[in-house]
């Protein structure tokens, strides 16, 4: 029988890092990282317009019960990002505004959830950011074993304890701790980027001149009439 484990230290990503990733957001850290780490997109945000980022506390919970997540919020440190998944697929309303309030005093900026979550408006109402797959009223227990801070497999994507992950209205991304700083350069040079282009083809310059795409239009053949 393999052993369920809450694991109390690790390392995580710098606060300085994730608070710059956060400033990034999902598409440009991703596309920042190779265009690595985009969980599938099956969770949605509960709000809109927040962007957050911070090292994951990972919890592993048996489908239907909450039990881990409880066992999870003494791990939490300020700026943690909670990323809560099944065992096997659920959308139980897993996390409501109690486990909310609990998690944000222990510092959670936001929490990731692969099954369901309830208490929708009080939710939104304490502005505690969270991304999720249903909005459900049914009711968990408090009884199985799993595991917290493992790393865990999440909409596509492997999630370690203390890696980086971001989101925001785009989706969910993240970023191995060990990349996290040099993405973050990345990410800067390519916003940096991004703005000269925006001024260009604000004054009505063209994609096809301005990624030059004409030489390409031409191979493939396209005929302009
Ligand atoms: O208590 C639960 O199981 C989930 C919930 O509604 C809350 O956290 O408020
Ligand atoms: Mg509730």
């Amino acid at each position: 029988m393999s052993r369920h484990v809450v694991v109390r230290t690790f390392e995580r990503i710098d606060p300085e890092v994730a608070k710059g990733l956060a400033e990034q957001g999902a598409s440009t850290v991703h596309e920042a990282d190779g265009r690595r780490g985009a969980f599938r997109p099956e969770l949605h945000p509960l709000q809109r317009g927040v962007r957050i980022a911070g090292a994951a506390v990972t919890v592993s919970c048996h489908p239907g019960d909450n039990l881990m997540i409880h066992a999870a919020v003494e791990t939490v440190r300020p700026g943690d990002v909670v990323v809560v998944t099944t065992t096997s697929p659920s959308t139980d309303g897993m996390l409501g505004d109690l486990l909310a309030t609990s998690l944000r005093a222990h510092g959670a900026v936001g929490v990731v959830m692969d099954a369901g979550v309830r208490d929708a408006a009080e939710l939104r109402a304490m502005g505690f950011p969270v991304w999720t797959r249903a909005i459900s009223p049914q009711g968990t227990v408090k009884a199985s074993p799993g595991s917290v801070n493992v790393p865990v497999t999440i909409c596509g994507q492997v999630v370690g304890p203390g890696d980086a992950v971001i989101a925001d209205d785009d989706g969910i991304v993240v970023v191995p701790r060990d990349r996290a700083a040099g993405v973050l350069v990345a990410a800067r040079q390519r916003t940096a980027n991004e703005e000269s282009k925006r001024a260009r083809l604000a004054a009505g310059e063209l994609g096809v001149d301005l990624y030059r795409l004409r030489p390409l239009l031409d191979r493939l053949g396209v005929e302009y009439r």
